[in-house]
């Protein structure tokens, strides 16, 4: 009009409300030959050409405007005053309005088309019209939702304009010309941004949720930032701003919306709305990759992602490169002016896009991971050479020649340990992940995993644990006489390991018989772990004592709740408030102090507050939800065996999920069984035993240890399969695996990925010790392996520290004090390494070394004898003679010595003068007496031990590295 420049087509487009096309058209017509493209220039005097033909429309676009703005703040309000959150009820509420809104511009579109199209084929108008329903039709399929969603984008169409702008002949009279559009939008910008901040976030869900529609949303969303930052200028090319007009439709919506816009498009020309998802797609794929410009490279793999896509890639290929080139270009200065700009648009975009990137990284990595899975074989160790083979898929004589190249002569049914399958596997670009044997094994037979809804209410299994004499036995008498079921005449007839009690309102609790934390641990050091609960009986009138705080630790490396009996509170020097004070230092916090303990004052002598323990321990049981699923196979656990004269193996079991039935085959362990009969603690005969029930049970091949885990397999061939495998592996294991943790083996467990956490037990002298090794040692801790101290104390290393050590694959540290002859035995049988120390950074440096692998027990410390001091005489200038008796070994005078005083070192030095009666000798064996003197030391007691000992050089072989 009155400006003297050229404009852009999209712009005249716009400001008339017509197709670019009908421009183009109507131009040719009067001797202009300008091509659609949005960027085109439409020169003052084309341009006064269109306003003569299209200057009604602009009017009447104008008014359309008006209208459309007063719809638009009429439904914000509406919106606003609801809940901010934008749902599909918020936009379904004004429907009637958006529908007449929508009724308006689908009538508004095909007459404008016709009025467009009037000035050259008036003919073709009645053609028009039906194709617009048909499209409409078409596309969106789901009505309910897409009323929804089209009113969504009708309210943006209004904002963005360009649609309605084309045309309306009916409601001339409302629709009011262009310039409304470029005031509207400025006006509309803030109301509809919280919708569209809503419609993000919708977006944000939908892309997580759905991936393969990821894309799509993007544009959308992009789109909806063109709307953001373009509303002013709203004005795009009449085919590239219907597109984008679209674009901005879908952008809040779902794909449907981008359908329905499709249909604005198909009113002026059939394959518009191709285009239009063409460009779509570059958009999308510009996001994609904002700098590559080789966007239709970057299209195909998407579009193999779905049908669909792979249809628009085809209609891509019908557009000419120039135009794809064309809105390309003018895509990116768009997105180039959206980022300049700094709007929220913008920064919405950036987070998009790095949103994107981030899933595409995801993407990327997980696909790595999942090439990196294939190559990982998941084996047990000492499989079989024929089964790696099937493993690796190779011949079994490929895996023989293997070997044989790697200096190992193997035979096909040999068993390989783990550093060989590594070895072979590596050949062959594996990777190996051991897996526990008989836990693979049990995955054959195990197939069946409980449904949630299958699943019901069980007892707790209870383990009562504390100190001597603080009334653990006491209690469950009690306990067992009070509330065992009441009904059973006959009381209590024999043991079976456990025993059920009825609580007053009819439920059951399951206590194990053995109190204390020995039986507890033992039983974890086989593998097996029966207790939920552990009751830590603590005597009111004493204190947290020593093995008060071993059952704490016992109970916490087992990972098992604590319920606190304080007891005796019949005593008139009870003091539960210290107990609770000393309990807290220990870790176990009573409720009352801000913890999670619940602690019940009880007597075991009257029964006081025994009735507030066990509700104390339901409620426990309540918030552990334990439940089992009776209908299924049973799985228990052997508490103890033994072989009865008449009756052959019987065990005591206590079935943890599923029914035991009687004629049930079972392995138990690596012993294979049928159940002959089963009896409970008062000797009746159960044909049937459901979960957390105690069982005598008769019926084994063998004698199965207790803490043998007893599972039914669906039929007596798998059972003796199971068997048998389990028998072979556990004889291979005997063989050739040290069992429990070693210093030594660390780092070789530590590459083979086995260990990631190194327990340690602590038994030093004193206190101070303690901690000062304690701090050392936890500092130690590396990313690979952490440094868990599990249980420290003062005194000698007993037998229940061996059996930690062994329940917790742990060793035992210990500063200035030895073994008890016991616990020594025990660490030899389990396999426990127990080292010794006398200067703390010793002690430090060797965990250190071996944590870094580089432990080099070439020197170590071998003891030769055990002698224990009998008599004491006192010579005058000679000093303080023992007379003494060797235990163990053989002592030599020449090996330095070490005094121990109930367990702890006292003196480490040599032995003065060794005699049998009067003459020296140099060596005492084990069953003599003989008289020792120590040199410098003079402060021996009847009841010492010394110990004899000689410092070894060790050779590492080639194995022990290893
Ligand atoms: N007054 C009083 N004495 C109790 C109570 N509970 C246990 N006792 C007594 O404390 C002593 C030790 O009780 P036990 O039940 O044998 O204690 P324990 O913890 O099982 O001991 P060990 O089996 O040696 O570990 C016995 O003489 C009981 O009579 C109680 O609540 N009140």
């Amino acid at each position: 009009m009155t400006d003297q420049k050229p404009k852009k087509l999209f712009k005249v487009a716009s400001e008339f409300n017509v197709a670019t096309q009908s421009i183009v058209d109507t131009l040719s017509d009067n001797g202009f030959d300008v091509a659609n493209r949005p960027n085109s220039k439409i020169t003052p005097e084309m341009y006064e050409v269109l306003d003569g033909v299209y200057g009604d429309d602009k009017a009447k676009s104008r008014e359309h405007e008006r209208a459309r703005e007063e719809y638009e703040s009429r439904r914000n309000q509406i919106l606003s005053s609801r809940n901010e959150s934008v749902s599909i009820d918020n936009f379904l509420e004004p429907i009637d309005e958006k529908e007449e809104a929508k009724e308006e511009k689908k009538e508004e579109k095909p007459k404008e088309e016709k009025k467009a199209e009037s000035s050259k084929e008036p003919t073709l108008e009645p053609q028009e019209e039906p194709e617009v329903k048909e499209e409409k039709e078409e596309e969106p399929e789901a009505a309910s939702e897409e009323v929804s969603d089209e009113e969504k984008e009708k309210e943006i169409e209004v904002k963005s304009s360009d649609q309605e702008t084309e045309e309306s002949d009916d409601e001339e009279e409302k629709v009011k010309p262009e310039e409304v559009k470029k005031e509207a939008p400025k006006k509309e910008e803030p109301e509809p941004e919280s919708d569209e901040e809503d419609e993000e976030d919708e977006e944000e869900d939908y892309d997580e949720d759905d991936e393969e529609e990821e894309d799509e949303d993007d544009t959308e969303v992009e789109d909806i930032e063109d709307e953001e930052d373009d509303d002013d200028s709203d004005s795009e090319e009449e085919e590239d701003s219907d597109e984008d007009d679209e674009e901005e439709i879908i952008r809040g919506r779902s794909n449907k919306k981008l359908t329905g816009t499709k249909v604005v498009g198909k009113v002026e020309f059939s394959k518009e709305p191709r285009k239009k998802r063409k460009t779509r797609k570059r958009k999308k794929d510009r996001k994609d990759d904002e700098t590559s410009d080789a966007k239709k490279q970057s299209k195909p793999p998407k579009e193999d992602k779905s049908s669909k896509k792979s249809k628009k890639s085809k209609k891509k290929g019908r557009r000419s490169k120039v135009d794809e080139e064309d809105v390309e270009k003018k895509m990116r200065e768009t997105m180039q002016k959206m980022q300049s700009s700094g709007t929220v648009g913008s920064k919405r975009s950036k987070r998009r896009r790095q949103r994107k990137e981030e899933r595409e990284e995801e993407r990327a990595m997980q696909e790595e991971m999942e090439q990196l899975e294939e190559q990982i074989l998941e084996v047990a160790e000492f499989i079989t050479v024929s089964d790696l083979a099937e493993e690796l898929e190779v011949k079994p004589t490929d895996v023989i020649t293997t070997c044989m190249n790697l200096g190992m002569m193997v035979s096909i049914n040999q068993r390989l340990d783990a550093s060989t399958i590594e070895l072979v596997a590596a050949e062959y670009d594996f990777d190996v992940e051991f897996v526990d044997a008989e836990e693979m094994i049990e995955e054959e037979i195990e197939v069946e995993e409980d449904k949630p809804e299958d699943l019901e209410p069980r007892a707790p299994i209870i383990t009562v644990m504390g100190h001597v004499d603080h009334g653990k036995t006491s209690l469950l008498d009690y306990i067992r006489k009070a509330k065992v079921a009441a009904g059973e005449a006959g009381g209590i007839t024999q043991h079976v390991g456990a025993y059920e009690v009825v609580t007053d309102d009819d439920k059951k609790i399951t206590f194990l018989d053995t109190p204390g934390h020995e039986a507890f641990t033992a039983m974890r050091s086989r593998g097996a772990q029966a207790t939920d609960i552990v009751i830590l009986v603590v005597a009111a009138d004493d204190a947290v004592m020593p093995q008060t705080i071993e059952a704490i630790n016992h109970a916490k490396a087992a990972g098992v709740s604590i319920v606190v009996a304080i007891n005796k509170m019949d005593k008139p020097e009870a003091n539960p408030d210290k107990i609770k004070q000393q309990l807290s230092e220990h870790g176990v916090i009573v409720e009352e102090y801000g913890g999670t303990n619940q602690v019940a004052l009880v007597s075991a002598e009257t029964g006081d507050g025994i009735d507030d323990l066990l509700e104390k321990v339901l409620i426990e049981a309540e918030l552990l939800e334990l439940k089992a699923n009776p209908n299924r196979l049973a799985q228990g656990i052997v508490l103890e065996s033994r072989i009865d004269k008449g009756k052959g193996t019987v065990a005591n079991i206590l079935v943890q999920n599923g029914t035991l039935k009687v004629g049930d085959p079972f392995v138990a362990g690596p012993v294979f069984g049928r159940v002959r009969a089963m009896e409970n603690e008062h000797g009746t005969r159960l044909q049937d035993a459901g979960p957390s029930t105690p069982v005598q049970l008769i019926g084994f091949d063998g004698t199965p240890q207790a803490g043998d885990r007893l599972i039914v397999p669906k039929d007596e061939k798998t059972a003796k399969e199971v068997a048998n495998q389990r028998q072979q592996i556990r004889r291979e294991q005997s063989l050739r695996r040290v069992k429990h943790m070693t210093l030594d083996d660390l780092s070789r467990r530590m590459a083979l990925g086995e260990v990631s956490e190194l327990n340690i037990i602590i038994k030093a002298d004193v206190d101070g010790s303690i901690e000062a090794l304690s701090g050392a040692l936890q500092k130690l801790s590396t990313e690979e392996v952490s440094v868990n101290i599990i249980h420290t104390g003062s005194g000698a290393i007993t037998e229940s520290d061996v059996l930690l050590a062994s329940a917790s694959d742990g060793i035992i540290i210990g500063f200035q004090v030895r073994p008890t002859a016991g616990a020594r035995k025990l660490a030899e049988t389990e396999s426990i390494d127990i080292r010794l120390f006398s200067v703390i950074y010793d002690a430090v440096d060797e965990v250190h070394d071996a944590l870094e692998g580089m432990l080099s027990p070439e020197i170590s410390e071998q003891m030769k004898a055990m002698v224990t001091v009998r008599e004491v005489f006192k010579v005058s200038k000679v000093g303080t003679i023992a007379g003494c008796y060797v235990t163990e070994g053989k002592l030599n005078r020449n090996n330095p010595i070490r005094v121990i005083r109930d367990g702890v070192v006292i003196y480490d030095g040599e032995v003065d003068s060794l005699k049998r009666f009067k003459d020296d000798v140099k060596e005492v064996q084990a069953g003599y007496e003989c008289g020792v003197s120590i040199k410098n030391f003079n402060d021996l007691k009847v009841g010492d031990e010394f110990e004899s000992y000689e410092i070894v050089e060790e050779k590492r072989s080639l194995d022990d590295a290893r």
